[in-house]
């Protein structure tokens, strides 16, 4: 299975340990068998009255491997377990590395707290395939085979005996659990999806539903959802404890036949009745090591599908992303060139840009505009690298943006996205985010300038900001790219939510701060756009007009008529 791959690789990695845990395994299992064997023919011999050195030597020979058996099993744990974890951990680091450039694309792609829960819990279900699925059954094949190859050497058809349980323990019994495992264990992952994403819909959509009166009707949902996922884990638990039972019923009715054929065979004078309770108590305890069996096709199904959905959030044909392997110069102003750019999102029907090319020149300020949808803040996510255009090449001081890094673009950039998020900590905590050293004199100063000058720099900020108003967080999130020392200005309405006063003053010193660097300005507000090198008209993903602010106006066009207006609205009246 193609998914699993990427646990076969891991796996070949930690081969010592896993060599090691198998062959604890099986010295743990044979000790085990041989163990309660010679337990079941020191009870036969006493019957005799064999000498006292019999019985001292049986005596410690089970003492003996009663000690081996310990060792060895803690061997096998300590081995497979140190095995599972540095595959895991391995999986971890190399799964959040592939997923880290993809995190805008497949957060858009699913529902995002279905998602979330699922990222965590497949890492953690993949745990259980080495552990709980690829070795056992070796250990178990192992040590049967071996007690088989003993009991042969007793009965021919004793050993065929084994044989047979060890099919039915090995393959029929887990092959009958797996099938019917297979179809309730869908509906459970169905459900508990579900689940999730009600509650994740619930908890981010708290404000809105209660206002509009819907809460009751949601957490009605919740409960049936919930319940629904109780009543699908209960048959997927009744349908493993089947399989436990089915299990103890092979178990028994093989013993059992070991038992009345070793009778005959007593009867038959083919077999000394000292070896007897000998030969069921290894059956006996040959099964006892293939009880792991009955659970492995829960594990094998929760651990593939695991794989299988975390190759397809991480290793999509579409989403596979290109080995980057330049960097951006982060002294100088930032030249940006976009040529035939077109971009699409998954599942939409339209593309939101449409062959879209601009030339900024390295310290240009730059202002795009035009109505909402057009695909602006797009626009953005393309050049930070944060989703890749179906067609078309940017370029950032003439470099393919694919060949970049991205941390070299993030390092050069000061961005301000629409949407920004903050922390649960204090202020200082949500505007020193790239961990450099700045002083509460320099952290001061910057709030001064983004007009908030009576804010400090312990001031609680509650989870996502809940606690500041819009205007504040916009403000808060213009100081922490002020702080940076990027040459790169990405702006997405960083203002939209201020006054024209307070919103005229922050720009006049983000627009001092950024005078030598490349600025990219999103905006809807037309006001203060005079001073910009060129403006950007976007409709439908495409640039319909470009210049300067006096050319564009001389045009009369697109962007005229909005500033008409606009000054209509604000009551100043346009030509
Ligand atoms: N995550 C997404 N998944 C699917 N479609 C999206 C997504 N984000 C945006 N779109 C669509 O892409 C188009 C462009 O969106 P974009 O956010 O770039 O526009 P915009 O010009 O920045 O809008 P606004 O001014 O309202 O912020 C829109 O039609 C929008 O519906």
């Amino acid at each position: 299975m193609s998914e699993l791959a990427i646990l076969s690789q891991a796996m070949i990695r930690e081969r010592k340990d896993i060599i090691l845990s198998i062959l604890g395994g099986f010295v743990a299992g044979i000790a085990g068998v041989v163990l309660f064997s010679a337990s079941g023919y020191l009870i036969s011999q006493t019957v005799f009255a064999p000498p006292l050195y019999t019985l001292i030597v049986l005596t410690s020979l089970v003492k003996l491997l009663g000690l081996i058996r310990a060792v060895s099993r803690y061997g096998e744990r300590l081995y497979s377990h140190r095995a599972t974890f540095s595959m895991l951990s391995r999986l971890r680091t190399s799964f959040f590395a592939k997923l880290i450039p993809l995190t805008p694309g497949v957060l858009s792609n699913r529902r995002s707290g279905d998602l979330l829960a699922r990222i965590v819990g497949d890492v953690e279900s993949l745990q259980h395939y080495f552990l709980r699925v690829a070795y056992p059954p070796i250990i178990v094949v192992m040590v049967f085979l071996t007690t088989m190859l003993a009991t042969a050497s007793f009965s021919f058809w004793m050993a065929c005996l084994l044989l047979l349980g060890m099919l039915g323990t090995v393959l029929v019994v887990p092959g009958i659990v797996l099938l019917g495992y297979r179809n309730i264990n869908g509906h459970v992952r169905k459900q508990r999806a579900l689940l999730s994403t009600e509650v994740t819909e619930v908890l981010y959509g708290f404000r809105e539903l209660k206002v509009y009166g819907q809460l009751a009707k949601r957490e009605q949902q919740l409960r049936q959802a919930s319940a629904a996922l109780a009543a699908e884990q209960q048959r997927a638990a009744g349908q493993l404890l089947r399989g436990q039972s089915m299990h103890a019923f092979v178990t028994y009715l093989i013993s059992w036949g070991v038992l009345a054929l070793g009778a005959y065979l007593i009867s038959d004078g083919t077999l000394a009745g000292v070896y007897l309770a000998m030969l069921v108590m290894a059956s006996l305890t040959v099964f006892d090591e293939a009880s792991a069996m009955a659970t492995l096709p829960a594990y094998k199904q929760d651990s593939e599908h695991a794989a299988k959905r975390l190759t397809e959030a991480v290793l999509t044909p579409t989403m596979q992303p290109v080995k980057p392997s330049r960097t951006l110069n982060t002294d100088h102003a930032v030249s940006i060139e976009l040529s035939g750019v077109s971009f699409q999102y998954e599942g939409e029907w339209r593309p939101a840009l449409k062959n879209f090319s601009l030339q900024i020149p390295p310290g240009f300020k730059t202002a795009i505009v035009g109505p909402s949808g057009s695909g602006k803040s797009t626009l953005i996510e393309l050049l930070l690298k944060l989703r890749t255009p179906t067609a078309g090449d940017l370029r950032l001081n003439g470099i393919s943006v694919q060949e970049l890094e991205e941390s070299s673009i993030w390092k050069t950039a000061n961005v301000v996205l629409q949407q920004s998020h903050f922390f649960r900590g204090t202020i200082r905590d949500n505007l020193v985010m790239d961990g450099e050293d700045h002083s509460d004199g320099d952290l001061l100063d910057i709030l001064a300038k983004v007009q908030l000058p009576t804010t400090s720099l312990t001031d609680p900020v509650y989870e996502k900001g809940e606690n500041l108003s819009d205007g504040e967080k916009q403000r808060l999130a213009l100081a922490r790219a002020m702080l940076r020392n990027g040459k790169l200005w990405l702006l997405d309405e960083p203002t939209s939510s201020l006054d024209y006063v307070t919103e005229q003053r922050v720009l006049t010193h983000l627009y001092e701060q950024a005078s030598e660097d490349t600025l990219l300005l999103i905006c809807h507000r037309l006001n203060g756009l005079e001073g910009m090198d060129r403006i950007v008209v976007v409709e439908q993903g495409r640039v319909i007009e470009s210049g300067s602010y006096s050319e564009l106006m001389e045009q009369k066009g697109y962007f005229y008529k909005m500033k008409q207006v606009e000054l209509q609205l604000i009551g100043e009246t346009g030509d």
